[in-house]
């Protein structure tokens, strides 16, 4: 059956209410209400959104389900950058009437497996009609920090923390979707990209030492291009983030491959952050006490752009939505 033969009455009736979560405690309205309501979790609110359509996230590799899985971890990432913990979501469809209703179903699924993963819960939206179909997702979310660090408060002397592991990404940027669709290790690292929410945690009882932080989607180079410009502060990288395993050995311990795969890609969502001197040790012990994947790669300095230690240039591309994988640097 198509969406257009079954109506959006009946689709969010009949589908979408039974992906939604339970109503926030204390609230006074929520399915089928005009708005939702819910007491703050803590005394500063923070709210996102992040939309996509869906066929510029559909490598081949990914089903409806796990690229709409991704549209909703981009959304919960930019809360963990923050120090925010993501707790409400209101997803905004736009389908066509031409969709069979059981791909409607399993985009919902993927978003409704994404959200109970982090965590979130799914609490309101809109249906619409759209030819090229696409996905939005408002993210609520709540954090203790008074000072959520900000992507342009790099200092020199800040040592730079990268959360996450690297290269999948940059394998299909660099190699390309042909022939990254035939390579294993690829297609699983990136069929459902994850956070670590933990890691909004650690930002949040450390915010007064970060002095930056922004999340990894358009590419770990651009992420620390664009706190560079932002900051107005340059960045010397001395060592490579975590990479996969599969990495490490295609590189065979070549710096350039390294960085290469690791700058590059994006979808891959790890936390930059810059934290003074002082508060590095703090950060650190709090990352390993949660069992987070980091790695310090370098530090911050005076003047502009990022320079890398031991190898010539890199090319550092970001994913642009209109323009596609842009140079960048
Ligand atoms: N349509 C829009 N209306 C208002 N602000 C926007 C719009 N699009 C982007 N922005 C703002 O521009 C800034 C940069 O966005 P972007 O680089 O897309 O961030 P991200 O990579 O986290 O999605 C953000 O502060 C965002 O809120
Ligand atoms: C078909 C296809 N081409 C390219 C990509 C790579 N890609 C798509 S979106 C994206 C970045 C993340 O999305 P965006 O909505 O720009 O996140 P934001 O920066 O807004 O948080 C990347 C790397 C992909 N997943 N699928
Ligand atoms: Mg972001």
């Amino acid at each position: 059956m198509k969406l257009g033969e079954l109506t959006e009455r009946l689709f969010i009736e009949g589908v979408l209410r039974n992906y939604l979560g339970k109503r926030p405690p204390f609230s006074r309205l929520g399915f089928p209400d005009d708005a939702v309501d819910f007491l703050p979790l803590a005394p500063r609110i923070v709210v996102s959104v992040d939309a996509s359509s869906i066929a510029s996230v559909k490598l081949p590799w990914r089903s409806l389900g796990d690229a709409a899985w991704a549209i909703a971890t981009g959304a919960v990432s930019d809360h963990i950058a923050k120090g925010s913990r993501p707790a409400y979501a209101l997803v905004s469809l736009g389908l066509s009437p031409d969709l069979d209703l059981s791909e409607a179903k399993a985009i919902v699924r993927g978003l409704s497996e994404a959200f109970n993963y982090y965590g979130v819960s799914w609490v309101g939206g809109d249906t619409n009609s759209s030819r090229d179909p696409w996905i939005s997702v408002t993210m609520i979310g709540f954090t203790t920090a008074k000072r959520p660090p900000p992507r342009s408060g790099a200092r020199p002397g800040d040592a730079v923390v990268v959360t996450g592991r690297y290269g999948a990404m940059g394998y299909v940027a660099l190699r390309g979707v042909e022939e990254a669709s035939r390579t294993t290790w690829v297609v699983e690292k990136t069929r459902r990209p994850l956070v670590d929410v933990r890691v909004g945690t650690v930002i949040a009882l450390n915010y007064k030492s970060i002095h930056a932080s922004m999340d990894v989607s358009d590419g770990l180079g651009f992420t620390i291009m664009e706190i560079s410009r932002l900051s107005g502060v340059g960045f010397r990288v001395e060592k490579p983030p975590l990479v996969f395993k599969e990495v490490y050995e295609l590189c065979e311990g070549r710096l350039q491959c390294l960085y290469e795969l690791s700058l590059n890609g994006g979808e891959e969502y790890g936390v930059v952050m810059t934290v003074s001197k002082e508060g590095l040790g703090n950060v650190v012990e709090d990352l390993e006490s949660y069992g987070v994947e980091y790695e310090v790669i370098g530090e911050v300095v005076e003047g502009s752009g990022l320079k890398l230690e031991g190898v010539n240039k890199v090319a550092i591309y970001g994913w642009d939505q209109f323009g596609g994988y842009v140079k960048s640097a």
